[in-house]
């Protein structure tokens, strides 16, 4: 992949490109997704580091544990998306995601360029300084920003010390990537997103043909999820093995481990060295779990000004602003 390959975009963003075509079923392989022991940080970060370093340019995948989110709020948090979901549909409309923004509520509303079709989901997002008139009231849902709020923040915590780790192993200074997501300024643009896909109970043979959520890779520097046990589909495929037929690994939601991925914005930061992996919500099969699945995924999106450029100058400089505009136009029609 590089700067002048694709010349459809104008900044050559080969990853727009890459996204298409990669709708299809696929076979499946195992794969180990390493896991990351986060205890004890400060004394351990070089170790840490290059355990994620090595995570990242391989799979793109890792697990972290002992990661210092309190389970109690973790579960809290999806309880309190699980009754978001339940209001109204009256309710949520009052507060419609806006084109382009990464705040509010939408239904089925993300058609992805690897399949053509819409989600089948619902989500709301969470983008700090975007969310004027489009949180609940108290008398809708108490307690929904209070909580909302305490899990943005544990979860940009936790994102930027694995990207403190990452800003060491490339060169940079050890918050560079802090201070490009800084949550005090008025360009901060990472997101909460909250997603509740929808039942499959009594649904058509045919409506299992599609997909919960269509194979992509993420726009952002890291993207943190959070998964219930007993809810899986989630599936990757590493970029270096992607030609001809896709093969796709289960991420299986384990309890205690928050799973992360590299996002296209880290993978150009890195000049291309750290994996933004390929990966999808299948929908279960008609034997399987048919219930909701409910996921929580942070994405540290770095601030509108930032200008993201690798330690080798690889590509051009975008400002992370117009990097995140293309990648959401191609995602939202509407
Ligand atoms: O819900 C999941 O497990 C994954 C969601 C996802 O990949 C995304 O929203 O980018
Ligand atoms: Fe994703």
């Amino acid at each position: 992949m590089t700067a002048t390959a694709t010349p459809t975009t104008p900044y050559g963003l080969a990853e727009l490109e890459k996204e298409r075509g990669f709708g299809g079923m696929g076979t499946t392989k195992a794969r180990n997704v390493p896991q990351i022991d986060m205890s004890d940080f400060a004394a351990r970060k070089a170790e840490i580091a290059d355990q994620l370093w090595d995570a990242s340019t391989e799979i793109g995948f890792f697990q972290l544990v002992n990661h210092g989110i309190p389970q109690a709020q973790i579960d809290e948090a999806f309880a309190m998306a699980e009754r978001f979901f339940d209001l109204k549909e009256a309710t949520k409309a009052q507060y419609p995601l806006l084109k382009g923004t990464n705040a509010g509520w939408e239904y089925k509303s993300q058609v992805r360029p690897s399949t053509g079709t819409a989600d089948n989901k619902e989500s709301y997002q969470i983008t700090l300084p975007r969310m004027e008139k489009l949180w609940p009231t108290g008398e809708e849902l108490s307690g929904f920003k209070v909580v909302m709020l305490a899990f943005e923040r544990a979860n940009w915590a936790l994102g930027m010390k694995v990207l403190s780790c990452f800003a060491m192993k490339l060169g940079f200074p050890a918050d560079f990537f802090t201070d490009a997501h800084d949550p005090l300024q008025p360009d901060y643009q990472s997101t909460l997103r909250l997603i509740h896909y929808l039942p499959m109970v009594g649904a058509k043979p045919e409506d299992f043909t599609g997909w919960r959520a269509g194979a992509h890779t993420d726009f952002d520097c890291l993207t943190l999820l959070h998964q219930k046990v007993g809810q899986g589909g989630l599936q990757l495929c590493p970029g270096r093995e992607a030609s001809g037929e896709l093969a796709w690994t289960d991420v299986e939601p384990k309890p205690g481990v928050v799973t992360c991925n590299i996002g296209d914005m880290l993978m150009r930061w890195s000049d291309d060295r750290l994996q933004s992996t390929l990966h999808r919500v299948r929908m279960p099969r008609e034997d399987e779990y048919l219930g909701p699945r409910y996921s929580l995924p942070f994405f540290c999106q770095a601030n509108k000004g930032a200008m993201i450029q690798g330690p080798e100058k690889k590509y051009q400089p975008i400002t992370a602003h117009d990097y995140l505009q293309q990648r959401i136009a191609a995602n939202f029609a509407k």
